[in-house]
């Protein structure tokens, strides 16, 4: 009996295991903007790019998570808490997967994103923020969403009835308002190089 438990010890893969199979760090990419800042599109773009270079990613954003996992959630302060709190304990599992987690969410308050921060290893996690105006955002209103938030049709709107708390200290800003998408993209790509996040 105590070989066997020796030998599924033995059997156990840990995260270094996994990331020298995989030939990167597996750390959170975790965008933040407001809505329409390019979180989603930069965040898909980098992960194609990712996985050109044979790396394992995946990218949770609010289609794949709003709908499942946080769909008893909405827009109050104490949602938003809960729902970055839930793709937060997500990432760092895929993490441990030896996968680079990329997140795309408003997360408008810093204390659930440092909440995040806390969760991995420091230089684990790479806060990136998409800087773009609310001017720009409201133009390029994707959804529509911001003139029904002007109609006063969706309330608690980030960056009209809702704060958004421009990160202090980011690793990363992107200027997503001002940059092409493919501008972003090499930004990214080259800090992760400059980490070691990737090798090549
Ligand atoms: N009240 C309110 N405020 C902000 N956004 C709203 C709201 N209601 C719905 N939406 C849509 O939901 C998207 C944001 O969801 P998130 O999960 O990223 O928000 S949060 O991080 O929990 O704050 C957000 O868009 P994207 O940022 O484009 O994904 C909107 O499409
Ligand atoms: N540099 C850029 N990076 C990302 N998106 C950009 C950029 N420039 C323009 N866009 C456009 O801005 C829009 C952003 O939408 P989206 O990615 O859904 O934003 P978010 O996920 O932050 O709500 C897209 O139509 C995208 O093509």
């Amino acid at each position: 009996m105590a070989e066997n438990n020796i030998h599924w010890h033995q059997a156990l893969i840990s995260r270094s295991d996994r990331e020298l199979r995989h030939g990167h760090k597996s750390v959170i990419l975790w965008f933040t903007g407001l809505s329409g800042a390019g979180k989603s599109t930069l965040a898909h773009a980098i992960e194609r790019r990712l996985f050109e270079k044979h790396c394992a990613t995946f990218v949770f954003d609010g289609d794949n998570v709003r709908h499942g996992l946080c769909s008893d959630l909405g827009f109050t302060q104490g949602d938003r808490e809960e729902n970055i709190r839930r793709v937060g304990e997500m990432a760092k599992l895929f993490t441990e997967a030896g996968v680079i987690a990329i997140t795309a969410f408003i997360s408008p308050f810093s204390a659930d994103r440092e909440r995040v921060r806390s969760l991995v290893a420091t230089n684990d996690f790479i806060e990136i923020y998409c800087r773009c105006t609310i001017d720009v955002c409201e133009q390029r209103d994707v959804k529509g969403l911001y003139a029904k938030a002007r109609q006063g049709l969706i309330p608690n709107f980030t960056g009209i009835s809702s704060p958004y708390e421009i990160p202090q200290n980011p690793e990363l800003t992107v200027d997503t308002g001002k940059l092409s998408l493919d501008e972003c993209v090499e930004q990214v790509l080259a800090y992760l190089k400059l980490q070691r996040v990737i090798v090549y």
